[in-house]
């Protein structure tokens, strides 16, 4: 059969990357498809850009050229960023052209549109690289796992902040320092306030929930914090109690509805999640019939997603092949209440800076009692500009009483500052 050409918008880290494997690998691709993929068209910003790639493929700068080119029959998405990348997309969907995505900030949001553009010009819409990099996770949710009613997702979906809190962690170093390597290695995203803030891993967990429980999950759904707020202090007091604190993004569905949420949390050194290290992600899938599976690889970088990005070609190649297209699109099918954080549980670390005074911890137990908010144990270890550091570690409580007591902490004349408050899953505390 002829050759099958494609198109890539952007040729940074990963659109370089997908140029690599599909060169590399021809051979072994061109027998599994059944005709050779070519890169026909490549649009970037700056053509005079030095790139870390030899290519045939035509240099152009305007999406026409690609939009308008008959014998392009997929686009693979790699640009990033909401617009024009969307529009791109949409654009590319409507002229019936089959469209491969890394972009989890357009997935999340505008999946639904670019999925009914799809579905009415009977072509393919894949977006396996969006989360979990060279993980497969979206294709396995979708297909191997549809059997299932899936009841929890959870796991480290940001390789940049994983790799981060790894190098904070082992080598003790800077966050500043350590994000300017994570950037280096084309980890982070091109505004790296999504990665630190949790927005990005926000993004891959709304996804996740949507298509694991057939619901639709928008990014205002996800309760998100970051890393931002993480110190030394806190990921050696984490050690001193047998914990490593790790960026989580975890989605449940119970009884209650649906709970979506991202945060850095206390994990018990012995949980398997503990040992996920620099930029590799892991997601445990709960479903009813199969019980608990783990999905684990790197998360980001040049060739492990472009291994993703290479797939969703190859398999929209296949499609061509054999004159289908649009099998699996969107699984949203469900209305189901979405729960807020404040009604989930857990225990909490919290760290304070209190006057060093009689007296004190009393009254500090008293304001946690009061929320129904009782303490498992009590850390005193150093003097910090004339207060006492004091870190405690609460039984399972509810998020709202937690915000409450922190609440009544802060008006406390004798607490001078609340260094964090983080959550503790995966533990028994007892
Ligand atoms: N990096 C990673 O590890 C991963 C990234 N992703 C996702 O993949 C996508 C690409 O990421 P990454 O490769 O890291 O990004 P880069 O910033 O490295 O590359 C972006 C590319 O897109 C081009 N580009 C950007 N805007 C435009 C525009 N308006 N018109 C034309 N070209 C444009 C740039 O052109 P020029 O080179 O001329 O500036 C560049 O080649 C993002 O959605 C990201 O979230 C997903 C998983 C992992
Ligand atoms: N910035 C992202 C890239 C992959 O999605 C990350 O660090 O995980
Ligand atoms: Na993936």
């Amino acid at each position: 059969m002829s050759a099958i050409s494609i198109a890539l918008l952007g040729c940074g880290t990963v659109g370089t990357g997908v140029i690599k494997v599909l060169e590399k690998n021809a051979h072994s691709i061109e027998k599994k498809v059944g005709a050779p993929i070519v890169v026909k068209k490549v649009l970037v910003r700056n053509p005079d850009k030095l790139r870390n790639v030899a290519t045939n493929a035509t240099i152009v700068t305007s999406f026409d050229e690609i939009l308008n080119d008959p014998e392009i029959k997929i686009v693979a998405e790699l640009m990033g960023g909401e617009t024009p990348a969307k529009d791109y997309m949409l654009a590319a969907l409507k002229a019936g052209k089959h469209v491969v995505t890394a972009n989890k900030d357009v997935v999340a949001k505008h999946g639904r549109e670019l999925f009914e553009a799809a579905e009415s010009s009977h072509v393919d819409f894949l977006f396996e690289a969006s989360v979990g990099g060279g993980i497969p996770i979206i294709r396995p949710l979708k297909q191997c796992l549809a059997a299932n009613q899936i009841s929890e997702i959870m796991g480290i979906v940001n390789g940049t902040t994983n790799y981060m809190l790894t190098k904070m962690t082992n080598e003790h170093m800077d966050y500043n320092d350590v994000l300017a390597e994570a950037q280096a290695k084309g980890y982070a995203e091109s505004d790296p306030t999504a990665d630190v803030g949790g927005f990005d891993a926000a993004r891959k967990i709304a996804i996740l929930a949507s298509i694991g429980f057939g619901a639709r999950v928008t990014l205002d759904d996800v309760y998100t914090e970051g890393i931002t707020n993480i110190t030394i202090e806190d990921i050696e007091y984490a050690r001193e109690l047998g914990f490593v604190i790790k960026l989580l993004a975890i989605a449940k569905h119970d009884d209650r509805g649906i709970n979506v949420r991202v945060h850095p949390a206390f994990l018990p050194c012995t949980h398997p999640l503990a040992a996920v290290n620099d930029v590799f992600n892991a997601i445990f899938v709960k479903g009813d019939a199969v019980g608990e599976t783990m999905f684990y690889g790197r998360g980001a970088g040049e060739l492990p997603t472009a291994s993703a990005v290479t797939a969703d070609i190859i398999d929209v190649a296949r499609d061509i092949r054999h004159n289908v297209s649009s099998r699996i699109l969107c699984t949203c099918f469900e209305q189901t209440h979405i729960y807020p954080v404040t009604k989930t549980e857990s225990p909490y670390y919290i760290r304070l800076l209190v006057e060093d005074k009689p007296g004190v911890l009393a009254a500090i137990a008293g304001a946690f009692g009061a929320q129904q908010v009782s303490l498992h144990s009590v850390i005193q270890k150093r003097k910090v500009e004339h207060c006492t550091e004091l870190v405690l570690l609460t039984y399972r409580v509810s998020n709202e009483n937690i915000r409450l007591a922190m609440n009544t902490l802060l008006g406390m004349s004798v607490v001078s500052k609340v260094g964090n408050v983080i959550r503790v899953e995966a533990a028994q505390i007892s």
